[in-house]
């Protein structure tokens, strides 16, 4: 009988490494997710494992690794330079949150990374928190507070920046933003939560489902350091009893499209806010494919505004590195 060729695996990025070949044979891991944005987390109190932005694709890939978005290392901000830095602004921020994008690559900031983390410091019996009550912890974006909620976690993400080129023709866009399944190149408005987001807004649902994100979108001028790209959709009307809401797709930086994105959110909120001129609220739900997650304004420290994001963690599964 004809032997019916097998067919070829697809080739993922990490095809024909596997995590055995690394050296974390051995190493426990967990898997979370923040509204579907999800991570591979690794808790090393000791730093014992410098892990490879190459270990981190083929931990995150989804055929020959555990998969993820991104991977996340909780370890102690005293055994790093950018965690000694923090504790000395703040010596609450015990815990670091080590996190890279599924390709490798390092990120400032991650806002369903934090809660994820939060949590996951929790189920490790690494800190104790009940409901109510605050963590501190060190990001490469800063040290950021932590609220546990009832159900799931409100991060102070402190305040935004908007990326304007110094080219740019107005306040209300910055960049031209193209995607395959979008007829035309749309205004983006490009804001800063610690990493850098351009926003772009559509008129209806429809053409957000028909925007393409299998690739990267097309962000002219080019931001040096990449971006990740929100398409969101205003609510018809954008406010009920005091809430604006949102519904949001993105292609993120270093992995491709996520089904959230907690920065992502807030960046959406600062846009749409920015656009609709003071008459919008401090309110926001935020719609992704993976859920809902909240983001209010509010005064923060120095007499900047801040943002909180808020929403769910889960704690999948925990396994072992084999
Ligand atoms: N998913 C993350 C954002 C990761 C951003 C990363 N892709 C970057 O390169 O900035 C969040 O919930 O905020």
């Amino acid at each position: 009988m004809d032997e019916t060729p097998a067919v070829p695996a697809r080739q993922s990025a990490a095809a024909g490494a596997t995590v055995a070949a690394s050296s974390l044979a051995g190493l426990t891991f967990s898997k979370g997710h923040g509204t579907g944005n999800d991570f591979v987390l690794i808790a090393d109190p000791g730093d014992a494992h410098e892990i490879t932005p190459e270990q981190v694709a083929r931990l995150c890939d989804r055929h020959v690794g555990i998969g993820g978005d991104g991977l996340i290392r909780a370890v102690p901000s005293r055994f790093l330079p950018e965690g000694r830095d923090l504790l000395e602004q703040d010596p609450d921020a015990e815990w670091f949150m080590d996190y890279r994008n599924g390709d490798g690559s390092l990120s400032e900031m991650c806002g369903n990374g934090v809660r994820v983390f939060v949590h996951f410091l929790i189920a490790e019996q690494l800190v104790d928190l009940g409901p109510g009550e605050t963590l501190t912890i060190g990001t490469r974006g800063g040290v950021k507070k932590v609220v546990r909620t009832s159900n799931g976690y409100a991060v102070d993400m402190g305040p935004w920046e908007f990326i304007f080129p110094k080219e740019a023709t107005s306040k209300a866009m910055d960049a031209l933003v193209s995607a395959d399944g979008l007829e035309v190149a749309r205004p983006g408005l490009s804001v800063s939560m610690g990493n850098p987001h351009t926003v772009v807004a559509l008129a209806e649902l429809k053409e957000l489902a028909a925007t393409q994100l299998f690739k990267a979108p097309v962000v002219d001028p080019k931001p040096a350091n990449g971006t990740n790209v929100e398409f969101v959709v205003p609510a018809e009307p954008l406010v009920e009893d005091g809430v604006g809401t949102i519904t949001m797709r993105v292609h993120e930086r270093g992995v491709g499209e996520t089904q959230s994105c907690g920065t992502g959110a807030c960046a959406a909120a600062v846009a749409i806010r920015h656009w609709a001129g003071n008459t919008a609220p401090n309110d926001w739900h935020v719609k992704v494919p993976g859920g809902v997650v909240d983001v209010k304004f509010f005064p923060g420290a120095g007499g900047r505004e801040h943002v909180e994001l808020s929403g769910p963690a889960v704690i999948v599964a925990t396994g072992t590195l084999s």
